[in-house]
């Protein structure tokens, strides 16, 4: 028996996307957007230093063929990372027409999304009257705040004050298909938050939003006010049975770690364990430790795009990728024969790049525990692939 553990970095992009002019950060096309390469050139220019310093410095995944994956999927070199891959090692590319989390995860899992979401346009106010009274309803608030585009740490810095005087919901969104609420978790209520995200899911995914997302936060003064772990994303679920769903149909046991369970709303899906990624670092050493013959277990690591790639925090992204390969350096060993693990991301969100948005790019598919060589370009739906012929599960 064989088992699985898919690992997403979630926006570790890694360039070239042939389809990228296609995607934009305000008015500027991704087209030459990419994440680890430029990562490692600011790095090796002295440019990343608030908290680490000099080269890039990832071993492992270096080892496993990032360095290899880069120049393959953009022709770019990563700077720092020239060592020969020992790993099977290739990169990807997204069909989707959405740079967004769910149309990533989806497709890696081999359901390309079949539609166009849609999006809120860049104006004030973005969403539409009959929305906004419904989030009214629903909250018992006399009206929202935000009602636009913004990054989720500037809005709350701004409107934070307010919501605490006035109850109101801080409602925007971005350049995916989302409708998010920030609220403070004590005075609004974390419940009643994730309660008001829930009721409202339907009613946008109706109009084809991929997601509600709760941003809860703490603090009593702008300065202070910080967003918990405690998001959560009421997504669409998937159009088609996923690799998730086609493994539990076997009837083997599906382990989700992080986002993914709400990514895919827990279908296909046994059980899930959340928290920082440090803890979820654990969560999946545990795994390899314990999870049974024939299982799948499914990884998000959201910080590299939460924290660092949406912010455009250079050094932030590369402190990030140093201390996941360290995390996964301690892991690599205790992978037994029968084991492949798969490092990929979702998009790609190039801290260099202008804006706050994700950014349209390749991905590396980087595989452990089973020899080594070249996989090639693939589709995002390669990824499925590899995990379901390895656990012998028709996709
Ligand atoms: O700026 P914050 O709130 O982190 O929001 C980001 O997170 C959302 C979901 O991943 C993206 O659509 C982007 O808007
Ligand atoms: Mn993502
Ligand atoms: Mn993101």
């Amino acid at each position: 028996m064989a088992r699985v553990f898919l690992c997403v970095m979630d926006s570790v992009g890694i360039g070239g996307a042939p389809d990228a002019g296609r995607f934009f950060n305000g008015d500027v096309p991704d087209t030459g957007a990419n994440t680890v390469g430029h990562i490692a050139r600011a790095c090796a220019r002295g440019m990343a230093e608030e908290g680490r310093s000099g080269p890039l410095r990832v071993p492992h995944l270096e080892a496993l063929g990032l360095g290899a994956a880069v120049r393959l999927a953009s022709g770019a070199e990563a700077p720092g990372l020239e060592a020969e891959p020992r790993g099977l090692w290739g990169a990807a590319t997204e069909v989707s027409p959405g740079k967004d989390t769910p149309s990533g995860h989806w497709e890696l899992a081999g359901v390309p999304v079949p539609w166009d979401w849609h999006y809120f346009p860049d104006t004030t106010p973005a969403f539409p009257e009959d929305l906004v009274a419904e989030v009214c309803r629903l909250a018992g608030t006399e009206d929202i705040l935000g009602n636009r585009h913004a990054s989720g740490t500037a809005i709350i810095r701004e409107l934070g004050e307010t919501h605490l005087r006035t109850g109101r919901p801080i409602c925007y969104t971005s350049a995916d298909s989302v409708f998010q609420i920030a609220a403070h978790e004590q005075s609004f209520g974390l419940q009643r938050l994730l309660d008001l995200c829930w009721s409202l899911a339907p009613v946008l995914h109706d109009m084809k939003v991929g997601r509600v997302i709760a941003r809860p936060f703490v603090g009593a003064r702008p300065a202070d006010f910080e967003r918990t772990t405690n998001r959560r994303d009421f997504a669409i679920a998937p159009p088609a049975p996923t690799l998730c769903d086609r493994v539990r149909s076997a009837g083997r046991p599906v382990h989700a770690i992080g986002k993914i369970g709400d990514i895919f709303s827990m279908q296909g899906i046994d059980d899930v364990v959340k928290g920082s990624d440090a803890e979820l670092m654990r969560h999946l050493a545990r795994a390899v430790d314990m999870a049974g013959e024939g299982s799948l277990t499914f990884a998000n690591f959201v910080e590299f795009d939460s924290l660092y790639g949406h912010r455009r925090d250079v050094s932030g992204y590369a402190r990030a990728l140093e201390t996941f390969d360290r995390g996964i350096g301690e892991i690599l060993p205790k992978l037994g024969p029968g084991d492949m693990m798969i490092l990929t991301a979702d998009h790609g969100n190039d801290p260099t790049w202008t804006g706050t948005d994700h950014t349209r790019e390749r991905v590396p598919v980087l595989v452990a525990g089973q020899g080594a060589g070249e996989l090639g370009l693939m589709p995002f739906t390669g990824v499925a692939g590899l995990a379901a012929a390895h656990l012998g599960v028709r996709m």
